[in-house]
């Protein structure tokens, strides 16, 4: 479904990423790993349309992907995607606004109606029925984060990209939206690509999970090379379990806690 050929971002002289090929298949769930300025969110900007590769190209059912961000393809962010001075309702219904009426943002009478409806079929998917009239600041950061995924879904993209989706939430709030996320990509048929920092979410949630890190360091020019694949690993039930379960058994070990 989504291609990636010899795709390079670079920044002037600085390399951040550097020949990443992938194919990703049409419901898959794919984590991505890797330290901290490893090109991760880079990765993830590039797919989005945000940013142009320097090099390469990215292709979506064969066809060069389109420059600017379409209604195919949504996104969550860790934080900041819900706006503050709308309520939970007019935060759901403006990407319906901006797709239909791109020049007022605003729907009328039966238009208006239908996307109401629409955003209230969404927002009871994620849980947020009785809750269409609070603003984000009445929110918890769980409230808020099933808000933008309703923001990212109510245009029925095919594909969602989360970077760090969850970063900012407490475990207890955290499985309950790996529960909620499982749901989704399965009931919208879903592709989804996902950034974590979280090992055990990556290998928990996804079906596939790929570590970006650079293959070459030069000590004396540090952004002489980018980061590329380094592990592509196809998660299959049986391995997804075990692999969670050796997660868990690492992370004791390098904390010496056990
Ligand atoms: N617009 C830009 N101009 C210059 N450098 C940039 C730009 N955007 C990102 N970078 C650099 O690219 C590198 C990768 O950044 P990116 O945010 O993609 O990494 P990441 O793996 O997502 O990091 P983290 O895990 O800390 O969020 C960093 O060194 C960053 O400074």
């Amino acid at each position: 479904m989504l291609s990636l050929s010899n795709v390079w971002v670079e920044y002037g002289e600085k390399v951040v990423l550097e020949r990443i090929s992938l194919d990703i298949a049409e419901g898959s769930f794919v984590s991505i790993i890797g330290p901290s300025g490893a090109g991760k969110s880079s990765l993830l900007r590039v797919i989005l349309g945000q940013d142009q590769p320097s090099r390469g190209t990215i292709t979506l059912d064969g066809e060069p992907l389109p420059k600017e961000c379409g209604p195919d393809r949504g996104v969550v962010f860790q934080r900041y995607s819900v706006f503050p001075h709308l309520t939970v309702l007019g935060n759901t219904l403006l990407g319906l606004e901006f797709a239909q009426a791109p020049f007022a943002a605003r729907l009328f009478g039966g238009a208006r109606k239908a996307a109401i409806a629409q955003a209230g079929e969404m927002l009871a998917e994620v849980g947020l029925a009785d809750s269409m009239n609070l603003y984000p600041s009445e929110m918890s950061g769980g409230m808020q984060q099933r808000l933008a995924i309703a923001q990212a879904l109510i245009k029925r993209p095919r594909i969602l990209l989360l970077d760090e989706p969850f970063g900012a939430l407490d475990p207890g709030i955290r499985t309950d939206m790996h529960a909620l996320i499982t749901r989704l990509w399965r009931e919208f048929g879903l592709t989804i690509v996902m950034v974590t920092h979280d090992i055990k979410e990556a290998f928990g949630l996804g079906t596939r999970v790929l570590t970006l890190d650079k293959r070459r360091h030069d000590p004396h020019a540090p952004h002489r090379y980018g980061a590329g694949v380094i592990y592509d690993i196809a998660l299959t039930r049986k391995v997804q379990a075990e692999a969670e379960a050796q997660v868990v058994g690492i992370t004791i070990d390098t904390f010496g806690n056990n």
